[in-house]
């Protein structure tokens, strides 16, 4: 496996090989994740490696640091040729994960498409068909939205799957409310976006808000598959 592809979230570290398969996950509130890491760094199979980290610069920092004697690319918008223009005033600023996203999506699209990223934050974006970034919306994820009540209210609740449904208590308040907000969010970009096609991706989009499904196709390699079509 010589080459491998990283995709360096808020809470998690993905590894892909080349085909795409995902063959390791590291969970950043995993207290070893970083030991784990490095072991299966050092089997030595890893050569090279192209990283997309939008983490914060220690956990970046503690990622290349186990990667000595590894090759690596780290994406960024200013290396490697990208199809997609985008609108931000500091071009810099825009999440790699975001630009690689809609990169791969508009590659295999070629129309106007909205990509939602349901991470740590869930993240919203708009491509024209001429492949010009329109623009986004970045809000908390699901987990973080729980957090936040958590930490700053009186509140607690149970782990109850949210539904769209009014509640009926605490817990199916807050919940069923979190996932309402996401999706009427979805829903309202969607509408005024009016794409050809809509990709969802992100960890939630298999568990917490897989209802969410049901507005588009869900592609779980989209910032691999970015990763390879622009770095190769
Ligand atoms: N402590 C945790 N234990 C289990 N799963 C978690 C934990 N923290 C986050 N997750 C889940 O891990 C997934 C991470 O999503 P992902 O899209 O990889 O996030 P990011 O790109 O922000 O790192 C989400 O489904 C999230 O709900
Ligand atoms: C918005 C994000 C925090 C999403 O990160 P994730 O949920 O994938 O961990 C990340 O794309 C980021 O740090 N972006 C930089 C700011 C921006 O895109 O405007
Ligand atoms: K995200």
């Amino acid at each position: 496996m010589n080459k491998v592809y990283l995709d360096l979230g808020n809470t998690a570290l993905k590894v892909f090989n080349s085909q795409g398969d995902l063959i390791e996950t590291y969970l950043a509130s995993d207290v070893c994740w970083i030991d784990r890491f490095k072991s299966f760094i050092a089997l030595g199979g890893v050569e090279q490696a192209v990283l997309a980290s939008v983490a914060v610069k220690e956990k970046e920092a503690a990622v290349m640091g186990v990667m000595k004697g590894v090759a690596v690319t780290k994406a960024s918008c200013a290396k490697g040729s990208w199809k997609i223009q985008h609108s931000y005033k500091q071009p810099h600023r825009l999440g790699i994960d975001r630009l690689l996203a809609i990169e791969a999506a508009y590659r295999e699209v070629n129309d106007r498409l909205v990509v939602i990223d349901c991470g740590s934050a869930i993240t919203l974006d708009s491509v024209d068909a001429d492949g010009f970034h329109l623009g986004g919306f970045i809000v908390p994820g699901y987990r973080l939205q729980m957090e936040s009540l958590l930490n700053g209210t009186n509140l607690t609740f149970d782990a109850v799957e949210p539904a769209q449904d009014l509640g009926n208590d605490t817990s199916e308040c807050i919940r069923n409310g979190s996932l309402r907000m996401i999706t009427s969010l979805c829903e309202s970009v969607i509408k005024e976006c009016n794409p050809s096609k809509v990709i969802l991706t992100g960890g939630d989009v298999n568990g917490v808000l897989s209802s969410l499904r049901s507005l588009g196709g869900v592609d779980e390699l989209l910032v691999f598959k970015g990763l390879k079509y622009v770095y190769g």
